[in-house]
């Protein structure tokens, strides 16, 4: 496998070849099977606390969009929830899929959502830097939220209405004022598992809190993460039409929800 993507060639099957973590026994997304989750009481309310002055930039990485934010102090951090210390904040980012019908990366009994974001944070209170923080099982805490097809997204637009800015793979524009909250939905009930990033190279240093409500998306909207190339200037353009890793064997974890 040449470098690693989303299509036939070089996807989601290919990537134990490189990656033989990929077959690891605390491997994501997952397929969250509602009725086997346990209710934990120790289980904390979410705290999330973004300062829209610390986003940076928006970037297509060919793999997905992002927004960078600066993690050199505590500006934005996420506390609460399953987690013990301070999480902070180093970006956003999606999965989407060719159509409306699946493009989320986590599923719920079975079912897909039109697309997820994943809103990505570091244990800084115990590592040093967001490289060491990956390497570490309680590294890193990444909060997932479902996109449901409807009704067009008010606060998802201030980021599609950039993306023709950044089509081309390693495009990058300045993106501040920005607070992320804004895409969480009403309620942060939210189930938690131990798990992995879902790209390479698929470290197993996630927690997950993905949240139980979904937020709403419309078709356009979904259309323009599409219409992102995931090939550079000099190479043959090439849609990342989807880059949704699918669920992974639970391997007896257990799943468990506020
Ligand atoms: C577009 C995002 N791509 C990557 C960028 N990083 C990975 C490379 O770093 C490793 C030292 S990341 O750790 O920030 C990260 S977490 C997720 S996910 N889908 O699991 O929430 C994807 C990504
Ligand atoms: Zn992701």
């Amino acid at each position: 496998m040449l470098h690693w993507g989303y299509d036939e060639h070089n996807g989601p099957a290919h990537w134990k070849e490189v990656f033989p973590v990929a077959n690891g026994d605390r491997q994501s997304p997952i397929d969250i099977k509602t009725e086997e989750t346990k209710y934990d009481p120790s289980l904390r309310p979410l705290n999330p606390s973004y300062d829209p002055a610390s986003a940076k930039i928006i970037l297509n990485n060919g793999h997905s969009t992002s927004v960078e934010f600066d993690d050199t102090i505590n500006r934005s951090v996420l506390t609460g929830g399953p987690l013990s210390g301070t999480y902070r904040l180093r970006q956003i980012h999606f999965h989407w899929g060719s159509n409306d019908e699946a493009g989320s990366e986590h599923a719920v009994d079975g079912m897909k959502y039109a697309a997820e974001l994943h809103v990505v944070h570091w244990n800084a209170e115990k590592y040093s830097s967001f490289v060491e923080a990956a390497r570490q099982s309680d590294g890193l805490a990444v909060m997932a939220v479902f996109l449901k097809i409807g009704e067009c997204n008010p606060q998802l637009k201030k980021i599609t209405d950039r993306l023709d800015t950044i089509r081309i793979k390693g495009k990058k524009a300045l993106f501040t004022n920005f607070d992320p909250s804004c895409l969480l939905p009403k309620s942060l009930d939210y189930w938690t598992y131990f798990g992995s990033l879902t790209v390479p190279p698929l470290l197993e240093s996630v927690i997950w809190i993905v949240l139980r409500e979904p937020i709403s998306v419309c078709s356009e909207q979904l259309a323009k993460f599409r219409s992102l190339l995931s090939t550079a200037e000099d190479e043959v353009a090439c849609c990342l039409l989807r880059n949704f890793r699918p669920p992974q064997p639970l391997r007896g974890r257990e799943v468990r929800r506020n």
